[in-house]
């Protein structure tokens, strides 16, 4: 496709409400967390996606922020895709789950499919599971593992101290300045996913120059 016949039809798509993004993965709390802003942020999210017609993948499991966001997309009408490690798929563990489940042998390689399934990441408010599998995709994309957008849903400045640390970190010399920006962070699922679509666009019309 022309450069010119492309930026048309993104733009068409951005007037339309829709997406460059077919599915995001979601990595958010097992837990609901104490203050009802963090669900409240996660229905805003799958209500976003939902309106940009855009799928989910994600952990599986029906608890807390996890369950919430899940259940809302299906609900919304898209498609909803579970990652669950053959060992948490007794129900008491991550209760029902909805959509289409997908077993894997274990927590790496559903952190793989996972990736592999999403053209962009999502983070909402969590623990050390939420902690770790954002990490990782960072970590994946500084070594150009993958050049998916990272995005951070800090609801009500959850993240702030995380983003203090990881701006000490490149003042200390352990992260590159350039690396700092693979994480984007928004206070909200709207601003984040309009901050996130142009790096992708940015993305897809180097890739489309470099073969032309
Ligand atoms: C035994 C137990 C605590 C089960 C919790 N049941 C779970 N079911 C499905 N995915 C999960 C579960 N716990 C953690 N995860 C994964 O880790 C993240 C949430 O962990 P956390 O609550 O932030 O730390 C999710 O994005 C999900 O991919």
């Amino acid at each position: 496709m022309e450069n010119n016949q492309m930026l048309g039809s993104m733009m068409m798509k951005r007037f339309s409400g829709s997406s460059k993004f077919k599915r995001i993965c979601v990595f958010c709390g097992s837990s609901p967390g104490k203050s009802p802003c963090y669900q409240v942020a996660a229905l805003q999210l799958a209500n976003q996606l939902v309106e940009k017609k855009i799928d989910l993948v994600y952990g599986g499991g029906s608890i807390g922020l996890m369950g919430m966001v899940s259940k809302a997309v299906y609900n919304g009408g898209r498609h909803v895709l579970g990652v669950i490690p053959k060992t948490l798929m007794p129900k008491e563990i991550t209760g029902e789950t909805v959509g289409e489940v997908r077993p894997v042998s274990g927590m790496h390689q559903r952190k793989a499919e996972m990736a592999r399934q999403a053209d962009a990441f999502i983070a909402l408010p969590g623990g050390y599971g939420t902690l770790e599998e954002l990490l990782e995709v960072i970590t994946w994309a500084q070594l150009g593992i993958h050049n998916k957008p990272v995005g951070l849903l800090n609801v009500d400045g959850y993240y702030n101290s995380l983003l203090s640390f990881i701006d000490k970190a490149v003042d200390e010399g352990f992260i590159a300045p350039a690396a700092r920006s693979i994480i984007v962070s928004a206070p909200t699922a709207q601003e984040l996913l309009s901050t996130l679509e142009p790096l992708r666009t940015t993305f897809q019309i180097t890739m489309v120059k470099r073969q032309s």
